[in-house]
């Protein structure tokens, strides 16, 4: 892992630490260009295919119905079982704090607005399942659709090699009340509920974090359907200082390096002292960890920073628009006004980031790659659309009458004035005997 000091780095040298450019972004691009088409084409016997080619499984069909579910979901052990039901408890109270009916405002007299949300009624839920299965993804998203009230829940995830998913995935859906999971894994999932197939339905907006071959399918059928988001690599940024402890910082970048090669692992210390004691203990973590060759793959691709106080480690992280952001220090109270650009906060030296993928009830998916500065992560709210209202009485249409012919009158549209005037002169008794307004 390279150490860079604050300041002697150049802006060009923060934004090329802050890109998450990979080289071979282009040929990703087109080959997921080519997936997409080829489900338009193909539909079914694309996906077919596909499983055959990327996944190294041969389907009978595309996939397990509820039975089916069940009997896969009966194989879990009690302990996972009870442990997915605390998260998906914890991740329900979290999320279901989140649905809100707004006030409404009458912003001149008799002229009222307000908000109603609405559940989008078609999602697709993608859970990750390449080089790991993740069911906690199965609960962060399908908990706040089904809050939210989604009528069609479309779920898709990797075959595994016997053809079918594991029994933590099918749990899940059981515990969910999903009675379907299409066994269906990177861009083509992501094409086939964008289009729709003979047997995959097509959907409204599409769901969940994966690979750059998923994110990068996501970032191209939104001409078609709506997404989160791009939520693609972990990454997690440690800022920490001399109260920090070297052992957790470590186990936190490993934590999220072990993800994929791809992943970030960032440390933006005050101490040169904590950033060596951590770079030991990450050796020492590693050498016993199963997936150490993918995690010392990402710490490679990693850095840390030397900043020369706090203030100046938050600004290299708003700049890198983590993810996660821990803050590994005594003073993370301080820290949070001048938190701009981030997906999820982990505060003190006792908030490992694990606790946000699993359990404490806050969402998992998440913007990488420095979306963090525009997007929100996953939340109730990504489920529902917000619609309109507005209602005039009589003395609102009075009331705001005249602005609105001006307003249309200087952009030269004759037919919107109009619209206001046929009234006002309507209720001026010009044509006809004035009625009482029923509507005040
Ligand atoms: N940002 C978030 O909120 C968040 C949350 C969880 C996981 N993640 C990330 O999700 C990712 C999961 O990735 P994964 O690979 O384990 O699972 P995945 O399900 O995203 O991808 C697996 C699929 O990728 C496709 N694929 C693999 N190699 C391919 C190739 N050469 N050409 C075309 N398609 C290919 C296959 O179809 C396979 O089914 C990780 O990078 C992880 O860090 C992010
Ligand atoms: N850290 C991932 C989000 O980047 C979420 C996850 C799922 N399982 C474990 N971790
Ligand atoms: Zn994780």
């Amino acid at each position: 892992m390279k150490i860079y000091g604050y300041k002697d780095l150049s802006k060009s040298k923060i934004e090329e630490l802050c890109s998450r450019q990979i080289e071979d972004d282009k040929l990703v691009e087109e080959r997921v260009s080519d997936i997409i088409n080829t489900v338009k084409k193909d539909g079914d016997q694309a996906l077919f295919n596909f499983a055959k080619a990327f996944d190294k499984v041969e389907l009978e069909k595309l996939f397990l119905d509820a039975e089916e579910l069940k009997q896969i979901a009966a194989t879990i052990p009690a302990d996972a079982k009870k442990a997915i039901d605390t998260a998906y408890q914890n991740i329900k109270n979290f999320h279901q704090s989140q649905l809100k009916t707004e006030d409404k405002i009458e912003t001149m007299p008799g002229v009222l607005c307000w908000r109603e949300s609405r559940a989008i009624e078609k999602v697709g839920l993608y859970i990750p399942g390449g080089t790991a299965v993740l069911p906690s993804t199965f609960l962060m998203l399908a908990t706040p659709a089904i809050i939210a009230g989604c009528k069609e829940i479309v779920v898709c995830s990797p075959p595994q090699g016997d053809g079918k998913t594991n029994c933590y995935l099918a749990y899940c859906a059981v515990l969910l009340g999903i009675e379907k999971v299409f066994l269906i894994g990177g861009a083509q999932a992501v094409a086939a509920m964008a289009f729709g197939t003979k047997t995959v339905p097509q959907v409204y907006k599409i769901f969940g974090p994966g690979n750059r071959y998923v994110t990068t399918a996501k970032t191209m059928v939104q001409n078609k359907v709506a997404i989160d988001m791009p939520a693609g690599p972990s990454e997690v940024l440690v800022i920490a200082d001399e109260t920090a402890n070297p052992s957790f910082i470590a186990a936190d970048l490993l934590a999220q390096a072990e993800h994929g090669t791809d992943s970030q692992a960032i440390l933006v210390a005050t101490s040169k002292e904590i950033i060596n004691q951590t770079l030991k203990e990450i050796e020492n973590q590693l050498a016993i960890l199963p997936r150490k060759d993918i995690a010392a793959k990402a710490i490679a691709n990693s850095y840390a920073v030397l900043a020369e106080n706090l203030e100046q480690a938050m600004q290299f992280s708003n700049e890198y628009a983590p993810e996660h952001l821990i803050l590994a220090t005594e003073q993370f109270q301080s820290l949070i006004p001048l938190i701009i650009n981030a997906g999820s906060v982990f505060l003190g030296n006792f908030t490992p980031e694990s606790v946000g993928d699993y359990a404490s009830g806050t969402n998992h998916t998440l913007p990488t790659s420095g979306f963090a500065k525009a997007y929100s992560g996953v939340s109730t709210d990504a489920f529902l659309k917000k619609i309109t209202f507005q209602q005039l009485s009589r003395e609102g249409l009075n009331n705001i009458g005249k602005t609105v012919e001006i307003l249309a009158e200087a952009e030269g549209l004759e037919a919107h004035k109009n619209a206001v005037s046929i009234r006002l002169i309507f209720e001026s008794g010009v044509g006809r005997p004035k009625t009482e307004d029923k509507t005040a």
